[in-house]
């Protein structure tokens, strides 16, 4: 008999898994201890690709070392731009990324988000912020801080703007006091951004 006449494979056209490009921006609140587990949780998400971007108090509360994604900081968007036709990383980033979730968001740069004060590289990112993608961002601060009447006020204000607060939660704070102030749970935070990349997907599927 003929050899067996395979029909020409068909070309394997893998679907190209579009790649979501989330922007994690950490702050300097102690909650910043969970960057690492906040990572590896995303990262298990399929066709999430993941970067950070860290202002300088943050850096005090987690190891780089156990961060496995770009981390960048203040000082990259120096070493990047030295002359008019070198890129901006904060411009580069904002077209980067397609959600961005700050977690945790200490009182300092809540205050900052609130007013429109740029004054480093994650401030910039958020300040040149396209408005159509989503951005996520998780309070976490002492209850002292958190029960001051100036937080709802610039909590409020960041949620005009459109963005989604993550709510901070009832715990026993590393300071000792009892109370809400503490950040999301990690799981809570990563549920939050797979059912908004969800909701997208289908949008764009739609
Ligand atoms: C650190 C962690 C996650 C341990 O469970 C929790 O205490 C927390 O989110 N704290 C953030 C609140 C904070 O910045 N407190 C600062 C002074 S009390």
């Amino acid at each position: 008999s003929p050899p067996e006449q395979g029909f020409p494979a068909e070309k394997s056209s893998s679907v190209p898994q579009k790649k979501y490009h989330v922007l994690v921006g950490v702050t300097g609140s102690v909650a910043a201890l969970k960057l690492p587990l906040l990572i590896a949780e995303l990262l298990q998400i399929t066709g999430l690709e993941v970067k950070v971007v860290t202002t300088e108090r943050a850096k005090h509360f987690y190891n780089a070392q156990e961060i496995p994604v770009t981390l960048y900081s203040d000082e990259d968007e120096w070493q990047l731009w030295k002359g008019r036709s070198d890129p901006v990383l904060h411009i580069e980033l904002r077209r980067w990324a397609d959600l961005m979730v700050v977690a945790p968001l200490d009182a300092n740069t809540l205050a900052k988000l609130a007013n429109g004060i740029c004054d480093n590289l994650l401030t910039c990112v958020i300040r040149a912020w396209d408005l159509s993608k989503p951005l996520l961002f998780c309070p976490a601060m002492n209850t002292a801080m958190w029960e001051h009447p100036i937080t709802a006020q610039q909590v409020e204000q960041l949620k005009g703007f459109g963005y989604t607060e993550i709510p901070c939660v009832v715990k026993k704070l590393v300071c000792g006091d009892e109370g809400r102030g503490a950040m999301a749970e990690v799981w809570t935070i990563v549920e939050s951004v797979k059912r908004i990349l969800e909701e997208r997907d289908l949008s764009t599927q739609s």
